[in-house]
């Protein structure tokens, strides 16, 4: 069960990145918690910023081509514009990362063990001994059988799923207080999914740490996320618990997402869906509702002059005022396939 001790407190973040001089912000106004123990899910189609958010927070950005302003507060440090040297000390040791693809996340010419004991020797006064048996420690943790034998391996002779516990590994290495995953499962086919994201529950569940997850697969989310919020834009649209945000959304951006996962038992086979993409950084709309472009049948009056988040129940937020006036029903524009 999720606690309500916050570990990351995002404030008023934007993300611009430079395209020839101008900054276009990929991430645009973003106020968010990350609370101890709770996995904290950011969805959205490609494009809306959720990696940008996560690299924002990894401080993983090139600096003379991106501006991070606003706050990122972990413990008594803003994350948003630290030192290269400072963010070297946090991550690994504080926030852990792992990305889709492990396997060029990995160095193919190291073997495993060594990966892994790459942040220890950062961050611990492990002696080498310590270090060798805290790898087995973890690459059993992970759920890794023979550890001994897969930490001499190279990571093109371990599995994608391996390669992923791997990752999984040296992302716990040092325990951190934060996990940030980014479509970890994404790369993985079904069964070796399900396996992944048990795993990281179970980690969850004994680490007791906060993980932002970072998916675009609702499935993902409904299976392991505590709360959810769905990205449009670069800006968070709604933002609920899992399971009011499933059973009860609001935005019509996330009625859209959720309405196009096909039912087994569903009597219905067409699924309503709302057409369009989300627009490139340049052409994003900076004003009013910047969902207003793909539901065009909602009047413009229906929308808020500058949409701000408004708490419709207690946790759940939800951009704007068109979600009110929203019905897929017989609109122009809505799509049925
Ligand atoms: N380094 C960069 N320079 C310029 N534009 C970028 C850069 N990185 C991302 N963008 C743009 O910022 C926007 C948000 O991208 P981002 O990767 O954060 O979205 P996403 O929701 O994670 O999508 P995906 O799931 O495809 O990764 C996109 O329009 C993308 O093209």
């Amino acid at each position: 069960m999720a606690s309500s001790e916050n570990l990351l407190t995002i404030r008023n973040l934007h993300t611009g990145f430079r395209i020839k001089d101008t900054y276009y912000n990929a991430v645009d106004d973003i106020s968010i918690n990350l609370n101890k123990n709770e996995i904290l899910a950011i969805v959205g189609e490609s494009g809306c910023g959720k990696s940008t958010l996560a690299t924002s927070i990894l401080g993983l950005h090139v600096a003379n081509n991106t501006k991070v302003t606003g706050e990122i507060l972990y413990k008594d440090l803003n994350l948003a514009g630290l030192s290269e040297d400072k963010f070297n000390d946090i991550r690994g040791n504080d926030i852990g990362m792992i990305f889709q693809d492990p396997l060029s996340a990995l160095n193919p010419l190291m073997r495993i063990g060594e990966q892994i004991s790459e942040s220890l020797v950062y961050h611990t006064k492990f002696t080498k001994e310590q270090r060798a048996e805290r790898v087995l420690e973890l690459l059993n943790q992970v759920g890794i059988p023979n550890p001994a034998r897969v930490a001499n391996q190279f990571p093109h002779q371990l599995s994608g799923g391996m390669r992923q516990r791997v990752m999984i590994a040296i992302a716990i290495a040092c325990k951190p207080a934060i996990i940030v995953a980014d479509e970890p499962t994404t790369a993985l086919d079904v069964t070796i999914q399900a396996q992944i994201l048990d795993l990281l529950k179970e980690l969850q569940a004994e680490t007791k740490s906060g993980i932002i997850l970072i998916t675009h697969d609702l499935g993902v989310v409904a299976e392991v996320a505590d709360r959810v919020a769905v990205m449009y834009a670069g800006q968070i649209i709604e933002e609920a618990p899992v399971e009011e945000l499933f059973n009860n959304p609001k935005h019509p951006y996330t009625r859209s997402l959720l309405n196009s996962i096909p039912q087994m038992n569903s009597e219905n086979e067409k699924l309503q869906v709302i057409k369009g993409l989300v627009p490139s950084l340049k052409n994003l709309p900076r004003q009013g509702c910047r969902f207003s472009s793909r539901i065009p049948w909602l009047a413009a009056d229906t929308h808020e002059e500058d949409p701000v988040l408004h708490e419709v129940s207690p946790g759940h937020l939800v951009r704007c005022t068109c979600w009110k006036h929203f019905d897929f029903e017989g609109a122009e524009g809505g799509q049925l396939r």
